[in-house]
């Protein structure tokens, strides 16, 4: 106890002593900044460190202070009272000094009020001025409680008010900590206090140690206020954490919510605050000061700096170890155990981690395994591209040279047309092979892309012209096309054009082709539906010799055969796909029977083979281009194909001839066209006499009743109109039968004729819409009949007497028109068949003469003229050494047979064969024996065999006089 009041008594001094040390600094600062401040506090305060009564005597008038406030604030006071200054000593001016002190100091307390400054009472300057003495309590305080403490408090917050304003006076000018309000420890907040001090404060309450603490914190202030150059920062630093301070305050006084929210309380709260704050502080520093001095002292009087520094660390670390140690004590488990929890999750993490980089790492594997396996695969699949490349490159390349060679093998057949030869170039294989690519080519623009056609005929004009100073050639064209069995001619207006160089040929073609039926299967986009035949005539006269040659050339583009359900054809298209693959059939069984020598060769079966019929089984050369198609699904197809391929390959005909006439031959044919011309006369003549011949004939039996054996009877019967046009109608129902030289037939179906017939050719505008549309649906084709023709071409002759010709047919010129040929087309001319009547008599010696000469006639042998078809159908009978009675069974015959409602041609032949000889068969044997003769071939053929020919069909189909019979060429 009585050490501890020692140690009271100790500290009790110690902070007195402190205290006074602190006033008396302070009031030097005041005293230094007034005399800095006023020049009258030079004169009046002592130089050095007054004394509290010297420094409260030269304050005691008021005057210093008014001046000093006039200089911070200026005007601040009104009315400064002057007067001279007395010392301590002088006792005279107490009363003026009275004056001037309640004038003076009433003026610059009111004005330090008004400015909100600290102030201080006049009192406080009288009771330092009392000669009592001092007394000091424990807490350091004066006991008579007179103190100039609050004096320099003011002063001191007038100097930092004016180095506020000094230094710009920006924000709001604070006094920091000096305002003294009086409030319980109690209030203030745990969180400001500490945990150290909370003890301890309670009985600290208005102890002596808040006097050095108010002191402590002033000095600091001032100290604080005195760094002018972070006055700025360190203001705007203490309203910073004074904010959060008064905070924090706030929060935890539970008075907060029932504080009213003026002006006033916000000072007072505030400083509060702050004033706690400070005393934390203080006690803290306090506490660090004691404990600092006593480590000191334990050892040593004195100590040096760094002993200090490290002393003041240590204490540092110590105190922040035990403020870590007590919080990582506290949470240590909770850490721990939320460690271990962590651990665990992220073992868990781990393994499942583990366990599917294990699955991705087997199905990496089977991954890199499979793409292995697949880089194998696409290794081999390069090396094979590359060979199959290679391959495709040899093949294009061979497919070029074929290119060439295609055409290689056509062009010495070219030549052979143009030397007399019948020359056939087809087109085989099932549909889609390249039949039309080959024989027309992809793109006529180009020479490099044209066909076989177009090559073949510019060669044939080339040729042509370079020959022509020892021949002179004319060529014709032709172009048929066979639909669904039916034939019809795709150049309109003339069967035969003659042309004069390879353009009209193409421009022919070109209209030719446009009309070909073309129809789209699932095998084809463009398939052709019909069989195109194009044929070119050529006749060349040798310039020196005389002699003629004809030669012929057929350029044939089947149409191809096809599997009705891999072309998927219906409707129109099944029915045309029916009639392709029957005329194929038929084809295919011509070949067959060639090849088997057989004696029956079945061309009648079908037009195309009636059309080839001459090329397949004739004199002529015969190439054909077999097509198939490389897809593997054709293979059955390609199969079939080869067969028949080999099937053709292996006929022999023999070698073909050259159809050449000599002078002898030329002058017999000429005689046979005067024959024909003589005939015809005599059709004429018949016709101008047919009832005065009959009268006479009917006067002559009744008169005598026999006829001398010797004397010839001509008797013409002339059938009713009725029976003629039945006969026409009923030709016309037949099957058109067409020559494959053309020469003889003409097609000439004259729009307008009749009415039926303007209905048969198909119309320009038809042509060209069709040309352009390539409609899948063709043409409506009309079938055309030898006998039509025939039958529109005797119309057409200005000799009938029997019908005004021209009241019908349109002439030339409108024919053109009507199909809009070009003009350079023209027809070739018919035989000027004229007939003369001086020329009787000549004709019928050639009749004889021919007769004789290449019949054999006997003298009693029947002789028949006959020309049939004709519009009137007359028929002229020449009957030689007939009995009355024969003659009028015959004729009796005749007539019965052309009133029947069935008359036929091939009624008439049978007719014609089992009662007379027909004179114009006879003629016909007679020209048929002539170009055997041009070929050198059948000369000695007997009677018999021309007939079974003419059985076999020549009669219906009349063969092409400038066909003969020939090699068939085997073409690979
Ligand atoms: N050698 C080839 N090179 C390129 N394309 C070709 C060749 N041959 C044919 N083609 C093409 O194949 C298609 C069918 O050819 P194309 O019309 O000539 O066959 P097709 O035998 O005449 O058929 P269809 O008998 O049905 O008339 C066409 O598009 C044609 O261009």
């Amino acid at each position: 106890m009585v050490q501890d009041n020692h140690i009271k008594k100790n500290i009790n001094d110690e902070l007195v002593l402190r205290k006074a040390e602190e006033a008396a600094c302070r009031r030097f600062q005041a005293t230094k900044w007034l005399r800095e401040m006023d020049r009258f506090a030079m004169e009046v305060l002592p130089s050095k460190e007054p004394s509290e009564e010297e420094f409260c005597l030269a304050l005691r008038n008021g005057l210093i202070l008014c001046n000093v406030l006039n200089r911070v604030n200026l005007g601040a006071v009104s009315k400064v009272v002057e007067c001279p200054v007395f010392t301590v000593e002088s006792t005279d001016g107490a009363a003026q000094s009275a004056i001037q002190y309640f004038e003076n100091m009433r003026n610059f307390l009111v004005a330090v009020g008004e400015m909100k400054l600290l102030t201080f009472e006049a009192s406080d300057l009288e009771k330092v001025m009392l000669p009592s003495s001092h007394h000091l309590n424990i807490g350091g305080e004066l006991e008579n409680g007179g103190s100039s403490s609050k004096v320099v408090d003011c002063i001191l917050c007038l100097k930092g008010y004016h180095e506020w304003k000094q230094s710009g006076g920006i924000g709001i000018w604070k006094y920091g900590g000096i305002v003294k309000i009086t409030s319980s420890n109690k209030c203030i907040p745990p969180s400001i206090l500490g945990r150290e001090t909370v003890a301890g404060s309670s009985q600290e309450t208005c102890s002596p140690y808040d006097e050095c603490h108010d002191d402590h914190l002033r000095l600091l202030s001032e100290s604080a206020l005195e760094e002018s150059g972070i006055g700025g920062a360190l203001g705007s630093l203490f309203d910073r954490f004074g904010l959060k301070l008064l905070r924090d305050y706030l929060t935890d006084l539970e008075m907060s919510q029932l504080l009213p929210l003026n002006g006033m309380m916000v000072d007072i709260v505030t400083n509060q605050a702050v004033e706690q704050f400070y005393r934390q502080l203080e006690s803290q520093s306090c506490q660090l000061g004691l404990m600092l001095k006593r480590a000191l002292r334990g050892d040593k009087e004195t100590s040096s700096k760094a002993e200090f520094l490290e002393a003041i660390s240590g204490f540092l670390d110590r105190q922040s170890y035990a403020r870590s140690d007590c919080s990582r004590s506290s949470n240590y488990v909770e850490r721990l155990d939320l460690q271990q929890h962590q651990i665990d999750e992220i073992k868990l993490c781990f393994h499942d981690v583990k366990v599917q980089v294990r699955q991705i790492e087997s199905k990496w594997e089977e991954e890199v395994s499979e793409l292995g396996h697949h880089i194998q695969g696409l290794e081999f699949a390069a090396s094979s591209y590359h060979k199959v490349l290679e391959e495709n490159r040899l093949l294009y390349n061979q497919v070029q040279d074929l290119k060439e060679q295609v055409y290689a093998d056509t062009q010495p057949l070219i030549r052979s047309v143009l030397d007399g030869y019948n020359v056939c170039v087809f087109a085989y294989g099932q549909t889609g092979s390249g039949k039309t690519y080959t024989m027309t080519g992809p793109d006529l623009s180009m020479e490099e892309t044209w066909g076989v056609n177009y090559r073949a005929l510019k060669d044939l004009f080339k040729i042509s012209r370079e020959r022509r100073d020892a021949i002179r050639y004319e060529v014709s064209v032709q172009m048929i096309e066979i639909y669904n069995e039916q034939n019809g001619l795709n150049i309109p207006d003339a069967s035969l054009v003659s042309v004069r160089c390879t353009q009209d040929v193409f421009d022919l073609m070109r209209i030719g082709l446009a009309n070909r039926a073309v129809g789209a299967t699932a095998l084809n986009v463009h398939s052709s539906r019909s069989h195109s035949v194009l044929t070119v005539h050529v006749q060349g006269k040798d310039l020196v010799s005389g002699s003629t040659l004809r030669g012929c050339l057929h350029l044939v583009d089947l149409a191809g055969s096809e599997r009705v359900n891999k072309s998927e054809a219906v409707g129109e298209r099944l029915k045309e796909a029916q009639y392709i693959n029957k005329s194929l059939s038929a084809l295919g069984d011509v070949i067959f029977a060639l090849a088997q020598k057989s004696s029956h060769i079945p061309y009648r079966n079908s037009k195309l083979t009636q059309v080839l019929q001459d090329a397949l089984g004739g004199q002529a050369k015969t190439l054909m281009f077999v097509h198939i198609n490389p897809d593997v699904h054709a293979t059955g197809e390609t199969i079939s194909t080869l067969k028949f391929a080999e099937r053709v390959a292996s006929i022999e005909l023999g070698a073909a001839h050259a159809n050449k006439e000599t002078g002898e031959l030329r002058e017999l044919k000429e005689e046979v066209a005067k024959l024909k011309s003589a005939l015809e006369r005599k059709e004429t003549e018949m016709e101008q006499l047919k009832v005065e011949n009959m009268q006479y004939k009917a006067l002559e039996v009744r008169k005598t009743g026999l006829v001398s054996p010797l004397q010839s009877h001509t008797t013409t019967i002339t059938l009713k109109s009725e029976v003629s046009r039945r006969s026409i109608d009923g030709a016309r129902n037949n099957e058109m039968r067409t020559s494959s030289s053309g020469k003889q037939r003409r097609f000439q179906i004259p729009p307008g004729s009749t009415e039926d017939d303007r209905k048969l050719p198909l119309r320009q505008d038809t042509f060209m819409n069709s040309r352009k549309l390539r409609s899948p649906s063709p043409p409506v084709r009309v079938p055309l009949s030898t006998d039509q023709g025939t039958h529109i071409k005797n119309k057409c002759k200005p000799t009938s007497t029997s019908i005004d010709a021209t009241s019908v047919l349109p002439t030339n010129e409108n024919t053109r028109r009507c199909w809009d040929l070009p003009e350079k087309f023209h027809m070739r001319p018919e035989n000027p068949k004229k007939v003369h009547p001086e020329h009787e008599e000549e004709n019928q010696q050639n009749v004889i003469r021919r007769d004789r000469l290449y019949n054999k006639t006997k003298p009693n042998q029947q002789l028949l003229p006959l020309k049939s078809h004709k519009p009137e159908l007359t028929l002229t009978c020449r009957v030689v050494n007939l009995e009355p009675q024969n003659e009028e069974k015959t004729s009796h015959a005749l007539r019965g047979f052309f009133e029947s409602p069935r008359c036929s041609t091939s009624r008439l032949n049978k007719v014609q064969g089992n009662s007379v000889r027909m004179s114009y068969n006879k003629s016909r044997d007679a020209m048929q024996r002539v170009e055997s003769l041009s070929a050198g071939k059948h000369e000695n053929k007997p009677p018999n065999a021309a007939m079974r020919d003419r059985k076999e069909g020549v009669a219906d189909l009349r063969r092409s006089r400038s066909l003969p019979r020939g090699k068939f060429i085997n073409m690979p």
